[in-house]
């Protein structure tokens, strides 16, 4: 079976690729797997930027095809915060419940019609000595109230659905990754990924 290293430290993510590589017929890796991979700092300004930052610099690292995703949420009433700067809005410590207070804290006076947000998700895939390529996928929601389920990871319990009639976090892993940003761009990936793996 081929291997696909996925330039992540997010168990979250890491479980949503495993289910999403394995049918396709990859095993995976993360960084998981690999403690002394460079930690790359996310320095770019857009999500394209920090996909290819962290794909390109762990397929140096270890000289193997390396895919890595940069992903957010994108909160309309809040001009498009938290964005990139998702998984540090409330602060360097990356902290998925504190990221979710200061949102539904912000959102407190903004009425349901106007709780519009979506997910991106950019995909890289960086090969040594080949261009690097990038995909994308969204998703389409609305932000609750409060938290509603407890599956998944980030934003996921008050990310509402309403083809679903539900968050994210009352998903089970397979129906989340049907229509997630993540599960769209792998979608679009997996149709190139036989001619990228060598
Ligand atoms: O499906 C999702 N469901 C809920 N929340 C999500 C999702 N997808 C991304 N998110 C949130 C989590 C984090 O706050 C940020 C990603 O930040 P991002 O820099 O791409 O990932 P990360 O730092 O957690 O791990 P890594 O860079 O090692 O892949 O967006
Ligand atoms: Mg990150």
């Amino acid at each position: 079976m081929n291997t696909v290293l996925i330039a992540t430290a997010n168990k979250g993510k890491a479980r949503e690729f495993e289910t999403l590589f394995t049918p396709l017929g990859y095993q995976i890796k993360t960084l998981l797997d690999y403690p002394d991979a460079i930690d790359v700092e996310e320095t770019g300004t857009t999500f394209e930027e920090n996909a290819v930052l962290k794909a390109e610099t762990i397929s140096k690292q270890y000289n193997v095809m390396t895919i890595a995703d940069d992903s957010g949420l994108i909160v309309d009433a809040l001009n498009g915060e938290p964005g990139v700067y998702s998984a540090r809005y409330a602060g360097e410590e990356k902290d998925d419940e504190a990221n979710i207070d200061k949102v539904l804290e912000k959102l407190k006076d903004v009425p349901k019609d106007k709780r519009t947000a979506h997910f991106h998700c950019t995909l890289a895939v960086a090969r040594p000595g080949d261009k690097t390529i990038t995909v994308t996928g969204q998703c389409e929601g609305t932000i609750t109230k409060e938290r509603i389920g407890t599956n998944g990871f980030g934003y996921d319990p008050i990310f509402w659905v309403e083809d679903k009639k539900r968050t994210l976090a009352q998903l089970d892993q397979d129906e989340k990754n049907e229509i997630s940003h993540r599960g769209n761009a792998i979608k679009l990936l997996a149709i190139m990924l036989p001619t990228l793996v060598k």
